[in-house]
């Protein structure tokens, strides 16, 4: 898997750090507020696992899934939601927890979706932003890393299903996908 990857953009340690700021000032955040933390499977669930450890403060989790890329290194435009979930979000305070904002259309739609649905409060945390690619308008209330225009994985990041369990955040090189 490490040959597929061109340069190391975050390492473990420097995720871990910024997991763990993102941590207290969430926990400050939400504090009292017993936030009902939103994982979008699937690339979020390595982030999600290292965020809450990070988060001393009670809180409930949830559980969806959608797609918009499939295999490829572009979002196909239309968000599918393949996994819904089992939490009511009918006045919660609601915290979306993403790995990446690329285009933003996976996080515009979810966060109209959770409003309609009359939580208390949206927010979004997401570990990486690349604003670059942006096609609607929304920004992260939460983000670790503002990123250049590069198809990352690892951390949860895939390529077709691909080295979601690399540790480190790594840019592809562009033969895997290009070939
Ligand atoms: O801002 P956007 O352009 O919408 O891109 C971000 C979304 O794309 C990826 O999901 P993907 O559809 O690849 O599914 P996955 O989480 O299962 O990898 C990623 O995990 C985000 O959910
Ligand atoms: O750079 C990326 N890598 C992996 N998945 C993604 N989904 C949107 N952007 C990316």
């Amino acid at each position: 898997m490490r040959d597929d990857i061109k340069e190391i953009l975050l390492s473990e340690e420097e995720i871990a750090e910024k997991v763990k700021e993102l941590g207290t000032i969430l926990s400050n955040e939400y504090r009292d507020k017993n936030p009902l933390v939103i994982c979008v499977l699937r690339g979020a669930v390595v982030f999600m696992a290292d965020l809450i450890r990070e988060m001393d403060i009670p809180c409930e989790m949830d559980f969806m899934a959608v797609s918009s890329y499939g295999s490829g290194t572009e979002s196909t435009g239309v968000v599918k939601i393949l996994k819904d979930l089992d939490t009511s979000v009918q006045n919660r305070h609601v915290l979306v927890v993403e790995d990446i904002m690329d285009s933003g259309l996976t996080l515009s739609r979810l966060v109209e979706l959770l409003r309609h649905r009359e939580a208390a409060s949206v927010k979004v945390v997401t570990l990486l932003n690349k604003p670059e690619r942006r096609k609607v308008d929304i920004t992260p209330d939460y983000s670790g890393f503002t990123i250049p225009d590069e198809f990352v994985v690892g951390y949860g990041l895939d390529y077709a299903e691909k080295y979601r369990n690399l540790p480190y955040i790594g840019i592809l090189k562009p033969e895997v996908y290009t070939k």
